[in-house]
């Protein structure tokens, strides 16, 4: 039996930083995104005759990191079903892997989803959302579509996603900015680890997550995208701000990150909606609406010629 899953990425508003157990990615704080529908993995398993373990990224043997981080999850599955059997993984990323664009949400959500069907499991979305978590903490709020909110909860079974708006009406528009598609050098895992040791701000990281989340809930529910972008962006600073008064301090940001920031506030004053969130890595992602997303096209254009430029919508669940 071959099974097929497809996942999307997604784009978190209010950011997930630091894990409080990170054997079973526990966060500390409830986090908020929204489902894209441009970028998005699919991933294939079935059985194979022996115990070992095949892994194939698009179309290629796996590095040995990545093929070890998937075998562990499969090793997590097996052990649920009390199962020996080896597994062959085919994966496709449609979109670049581990360069800061949630490759491991959409990873993890699709291969959660193909191991419930291989195996037969009958998962409950939320139970799903608990097992993509397993994998990598953001993959949880990918089983949804829309607008997401992953509930930091208490423990294994109560740390999931859950849907606020799956079909969201508003105009809302990304532009992903991509000036670089390469791997970054510190993971997020490593990177949240190191700012939640030794970041002398992280102990107030939680407050502002709990603010900015409700503030987020209450401009969603007005649809109002300059909110929305406004709330997003400043705690996307905030989540950085961590890195950069971690001890060593670091960055995901490069020279050009900082010039594309710097350039917002010179066009807001000249009228135009836009505003930007950053994961871990150094790749932008302009939120607009679709009214103005042509104006912020030129603009970045402009200025960064060599940017490959991405328009994203709210996006699916799992399928
Ligand atoms: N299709 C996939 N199937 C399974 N695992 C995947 C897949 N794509 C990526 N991953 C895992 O996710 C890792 C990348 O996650 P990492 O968090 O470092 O970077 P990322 O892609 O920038 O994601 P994020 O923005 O969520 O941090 C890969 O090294 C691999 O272990
Ligand atoms: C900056 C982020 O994108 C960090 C995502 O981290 P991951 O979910 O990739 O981390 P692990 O749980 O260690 O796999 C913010 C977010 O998506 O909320």
């Amino acid at each position: 039996m071959t099974t097929t899953t497809t996942a999307h990425t997604n784009i978190a508003l209010i950011k997930y930083w630091g894990k409080k157990d990170p054997q079973l990615h526990l966060p500390y704080t409830d986090s908020l995104s929204l489902t894209l529908d441009g970028y998005s993995t699919t991933t294939t398993t079935q059985f194979l005759p022996g115990r070992q373990d095949q892994v194939q990224v698009n179309g290629h043997p796996a590095s040995p990191a990545f093929f070890q981080r998937v075998v562990n999850f499969l090793d997590l599955v097996r052990q649920v079903n009390h199962s020996q059997k080896g597994i062959l993984v085919q994966t496709t990323n449609q979109v670049p892997t581990a360069a800061g664009l949630a490759s491991s949400a959409s990873g993890f959500a699709a291969l959660a989803g193909s191991l419930n069907r291989l195996f037969q499991m009958n998962l409950t979305p939320t139970q799903l959302s608990c097992l993509a978590r397993r994998g990598s903490g953001s993959a949880s709020r990918s089983i949804f579509g829309g607008f997401v909110r992953w509930q930091h909860g208490t423990g294994d079974f109560d740390s999931y996603a859950l849907p606020i708006d799956e079909h969201p009406q508003l105009p809302l528009t990304l532009l992903s900015v991509v000036f670089n598609g390469q791997a970054k050098k510190v993971s997020s895992t490593q990177g949240m680890e190191q700012a939640v040791q030794t970041s002398p701000f992280y102990p107030q990281w939680p407050q502002i997550v709990e603010r900015d989340l409700d503030e987020m809930l209450l401009a969603i529910q007005k649809q109002d995208i300059a909110e929305i972008g406004q709330l997003a962006e400043s705690n996307c600073l905030a989540m950085h701000a961590l890195n950069w008064t971690a001890r060593p301090f670091f960055t995901y940001f490069t020279a050009e990150t900082w010039q594309l920031i710097n350039l917002l506030p010179i066009w807001r004053q000249r009228g135009v909606l836009v505003y930007a969130t950053v994961d871990a890595g150094p790749n932008v992602k302009l939120i607009t609406n679709q009214e103005t997303l042509p104006v912020v096209r030129k603009l970045v254009q402009s200025k960064f010629p060599q940017a490959q430029l991405t328009t994203l919508y709210p996006g699916p669940g799992l399928t």
